[in-house]
């Protein structure tokens, strides 16, 4: 089975990490819920992944989650009594399960047997918990696909109760071994294994602290499990490694005299910081995103699309200015799935139009298909062909001026999207251009990218054009760092 790639994000530190994990975890569980129940995650003992659980706790979040249709598993387990303080079970008790109260089941929450008359011994836990995973498992097989499983990762890079240098490391047959003796105490431990652990659809490794950047770099160079376990820990879709500044400082480009940020990210401005996304989870109620919305941004996920659209927070933006200006007549220039095109939508009456210009026959197909699963074929219609020629089709054929232009095509003509869209408007439409900001990108007058030259252009254009007041409001999010043009025509 071939697994992901891991990917890396930097947090400043152990806090903002467990509060970004958390605001990912509930934001990942949210998303999924929308297409797919149940949804099983595998929790993971630790500092961060017992911070993690306090944070999904704490946050207001936590409740746009149906937690009746959550499973939580653990990857390990201290094979102790119940209600042991060193248990990870108890530790997540006490962070986060009592807190969840009735909202989740006692039978979704799947713990691994501590010692009793009929669970002597480890093998007989790890026997009863394999049982207790065939028993909920996917389509036949011998355990449920987990949609995340978390892991936390010891100095010595080990992962779950997987040591280096064990046998365990290697079990092929089992899904679940017990650990004998092992080097961090308490000595009797249980642990999934790693056939069972690379079966999940995402792993996410959770680690903090100067002292476990040696493991952190082996095992992001691919170091041998036997060494560093946590070389292994990857996901089926993604295989994310969630650390902090001390952590990553023995990976390659990383400075080793940087000290913690007060604010702001350490990594370059483009790339998408871990606050930007916590706050995107944490508005998540106020925008809405209602399940037809998941669902256009999933189908074009699911067809391979590149994942460009506009982001929730986004789209709701352009409802809001669409509403804002009783948008009747809107054109979109560049429909990609029909993300944005759903929100435009949502925003003209239901005798109002959408005319969204697509130039990939592929995406406009996904697009067509989304948008009349939503019911919303009778208001959108998806025009295939360069975006020019569509548009100098519409001046020709002198079509009513659109109230609203919404403009996420390619860069390198915005100028001469802009020109049309003047054209193809009244005094008071509103155009929206997006992506000017490209990370920064925009005030280097060398930068090799034709794409930040035709932004370039196209603002320059607009700063000189009498037809147009505007400005650019810069955003920040999980698209990373960029903006908007808004222009207002005369
Ligand atoms: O013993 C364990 O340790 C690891 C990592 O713990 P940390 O305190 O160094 O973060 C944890 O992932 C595992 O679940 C746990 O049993």
């Amino acid at each position: 089975m071939s697994t992901a790639t891991p990917e890396v994000l930097v947090h400043p530190d152990a806090d903002v990490l467990a509060a970004a994990a958390a605001a990912r975890l509930l934001t990942r569980l949210v998303d999924l819920q929308s297409h797919r129940s149940p949804v099983h995650v595998v929790l993971t003992g630790g500092t961060v992944g017992i911070a993690t659980l306090r944070a999904v706790a704490d946050s207001p979040v936590r409740d746009a989650v149906d937690w009746s249709g959550v499973h939580l598993w653990w990857g390990d387990e201290r094979f102790l009594p119940a209600g042991d303080a060193d248990r990870n079970e108890t530790q997540a008790r006490a962070a986060l399960i009592d807190a969840l109260g009735d909202a989740l089941p006692a039978a979704n929450v799947h713990a691994v047997p501590g010692p009793s008359d009929d669970v002597p011994d480890g093998e007989a836990a790890a026997r009863a918990y394999a049982a207790e995973l065939r028993a909920h498992a996917a389509d036949d097989g011998l355990a449920p696909r987990f949609d995340v499983l978390l892991l936390g990762m010891g100095p010595d890079g080990h992962v779950a109760s997987l040591f280096p240098e064990r046998s365990s490391l290697y079990e092929a047959n089992l899904l679940v071994v017990a650990e004998h003796d092992s080097p961090k105490p308490p000595s009797e431990r249980v642990s999934l294994t790693f056939p069972l652990i690379r079966s999940a659809r995402e792993v996410w490794v959770v680690a903090a602290g100067a002292e476990k950047a040696p493991a952190v770099a082996r095992a992001l160079a691919g170091d041998d499990v036997r060494t560093t376990p946590a070389a292994a820990a990857r996901g089926q879709e993604r295989t994310l490694w969630l650390v902090d500044v001390a952590s990553a400082a023995e990976l390659p480009g990383a400075d080793p005299a940087a000290t913690p940020p007060v604010s702001g990210p350490r990594r370059p401005r483009s790339e998408v910081d871990p606050a930007w996304t916590a706050v995107e989870a944490y508005v998540a109620p106020l925008v809405a995103e209602g399940a037809d919305a998941v669902a256009v941004r999933t189908a074009a996920a699911d067809a391979g699309l590149p994942d460009i659209a506009v982001s929730s927070a986004q789209g709701r933006l352009l409802e809001l200015l669409a509403r804002a200006v009783g948008a009747r007549r809107v054109l979109e220039i560049g429909t990609l799935g029909g993300y944005s095109t759903w929100w435009l939508a949502q925003a003209v009456p239901a005798d109002g139009s959408v005319m969204t210009l697509e130039v990939s026959d592929a995406h406009a197909t996904v697009a067509r298909t989304s948008l009349a699963a939503a019911g919303l074929q009778d208001r959108v219609d998806v025009v295939v062909g360069p975006a020019l020629e569509s548009l100098d089709r519409l001046v020709a054929a002198h079509v009513a001026p659109f109230d609203l232009v919404f403009v996420d095509a390619d860069k390198q003509q915005l100028a001469a999207y802009l020109d049309r869209a003047v054209t193809l408007s009244r005094p008071g439409t509103l155009l929206v251009v997006d992506n000017v900001v490209r990370g920064g990108a925009v005030v280097d007058a060398d930068h090799p990218d034709d794409r930040v030259q035709g932004v370039r252009t196209f603002l320059e254009r607009a700063a000189a054009d009498g037809r147009v007041d505007g400005t650019v409001v810069q955003t920040v999010g999980e698209k990373g760092y960029d903006g908007f043009a808004l222009l207002l025509v005369r």
